[in-house]
């Protein structure tokens, strides 16, 4: 008898345990200690997470790791850093709000599925974004200036000194938006926190050098203005790819394929990208993805951006002329620090040539580009940041180039430092030529 209530206490016990891990690994997962990463969050491009793309952040966010980064000879020593930062974590944008409370509640009212997410969402999840939140900068995003300001003062704590700052030499640059306003004021906050001094550090808002693409007549006109400019992306939603993403997504929920867009599935991976980029909660809303609609979401994000920042038209990358000189200007500053966007950056980096693939991203080779270098959240996830600094040497002046706290040799150049000279020849012509005023005429022809 003894024996018979044991082995029913031990089965008792052993389903109980199984229930409780089988709930947990189905559905919104929280750790007391760790913040449970979801399968699916290397694939959210530009809502991505900076830790994502530096895993090392996320045991020590102060951390910095030198052997991503090449330097010169030791003989040399670093007399200016310009930095181009994206702002940090936001909220979602309002288009995108509207978006995703409208598959909230589709999923609410309509979602008859025995998923154990689904049950939460009914549940527990209540939709919490409004409208007036619309891309504004969230306490994480203010987290991610301070500790990128704390970091840059460990990589160049010659330039970065209090002496500079206190002169005048320390630059602070701004878009007109509020998220990076907002970023660059945290971004002061942890530099005075990291040199531990109280001093006056004006930011200068400058949106012809952080929003040059509302002012290039060329781009609004060609792109910004012109549906057609991104029909790679509208070919791209409306294919066999993302039909097959909607089609699991009305099985899973068990609703009509006809009520699931490729905008609800859009705004479902964006509730989980939302939700962990904001909350480091890993949501409900994540387990409707699998692993290949992820990549299918995250292609369809990086071909927005391909076509409409980058490769796709010549104008994308011209219109980041005016930035592309002033990278080239070196104010009489130590230390310039420019915080703008996705957009601001990805046009640059494109004029550079860097992350180019040999065959252009389009709507219908999504099966051949898995090994893609044009990767958004590899390249300007939330505090994405190019660091261009200069070097005084025995030789002369070298450049170092880096993304995201990583050295990157330029294309067309072999040395990872190479001189000041060699990249000025290399870029000669877009030196020479690449005029704001003239690249961004309309052409009347
Ligand atoms: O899809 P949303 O509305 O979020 O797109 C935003 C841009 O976000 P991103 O596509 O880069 O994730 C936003 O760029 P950000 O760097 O400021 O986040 C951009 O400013 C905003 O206008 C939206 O871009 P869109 O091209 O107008 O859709």
């Amino acid at each position: 008898m003894v024996k018979q209530v044991v082995t029913t206490i031990c089965f008792v016990l052993f389903h109980c345990i199984i229930s409780y891990w089988a709930f947990t690994s189905s559905c919104s997962i929280h750790s007391s200690t760790k913040i449970i990463i979801p399968a699916v969050a290397r694939y959210f491009g530009t809502k991505g997470r900076y830790e994502e793309v530096n895993a090392y952040l996320i045991d020590d966010i102060l951390a910095i790791n030198n052997s991503l980064v090449t330097l010169p000879s030791s003989k040399c020593s670093e007399i200016h850093l310009t930095a181009i930062i994206r702002h940090g974590t936001r909220y979602p944008t309002i288009k995108n709000i509207q978006k995703m409370r409208e598959f909230y509640d589709l999923v609410v009212r309509d979602a008859t599925g025995n998923l154990n997410c689904l049950s939460e969402i009914k549940s527990q999840w209540k939709m919490w974004y409004t409208d007036d939140m619309d891309g504004r900068l969230v306490d994480k995003g203010r987290e991610d200036h301070r500790h990128l300001a704390q970091r840059l003062i460990k990589w160049f704590p010659s330039l970065l000194t209090e002496e500079n700052v206190r002169h005048g030499r320390v630059k602070l640059i701004t878009s007109s938006k509020h998220r990076c306003v907002n970023s660059t004021i945290a971004f002061r906050e942890g530099l005075m926190e990291g040199l531990r001094i109280e001093a006056e550090l004006e930011l200068a808002v400058n949106d012809a050098l952080m929003r040059y693409f509302d002012q290039c007549e060329r781009f609004v006109k060609e792109v910004e203005n012109n549906k057609s400019a991104l029909q790679e992306v509208k070919s791209f939603n409306e294919g066999p790819e993302m039909k097959r993403v909607m089609e699991k997504m009305a099985d899973r929920l068990v609703v009509p394929f006809a009520s699931i867009t490729d905008d609800s599935v859009e705004a479902g991976f964006f509730l989980c990208a939302y939700e962990f980029a904001i909350q480091e909660l890993n949501p409900p809303w994540c387990q409707l993805f699998d692993e290949v609609d992820a990549q299918v979401m995250e292609y369809a994000g990086d071909l927005k951006q391909y076509w409409k920042r980058s490769y796709g038209h010549e104008i994308n990358s011209k219109s980041s002329c005016i930035l592309f000189h002033d990278l080239f200007h070196h104010h009489c500053a130590a230390v310039t620090v420019q915080v703008g966007h996705a957009e601001t950056l990805l046009p640059l980096l494109t004029l550079l040539d860097l992350f180019k693939d040999d065959i252009p991203l389009s709507s219908t080779n999504f099966a051949t580009q898995h090994n893609r270098i044009f990767r958004s959240g590899k390249i300007v996830p939330y505090a994405a940041n190019l660091l261009v600094v200069l070097y005084k040497c025995p030789e002369g002046i070298r450049m170092g180039v880096r993304l995201n706290e990583k050295s990157l040799t330029l294309p067309g150049l072999t040395d990872p430092v190479p001189m000041y000279e060699d990249v000025k020849k290399r870029y000669r012509a877009l030196l020479e030529g690449c005029d704001q005023e003239t690249v961004c005429k309309i052409n009347n022809s």
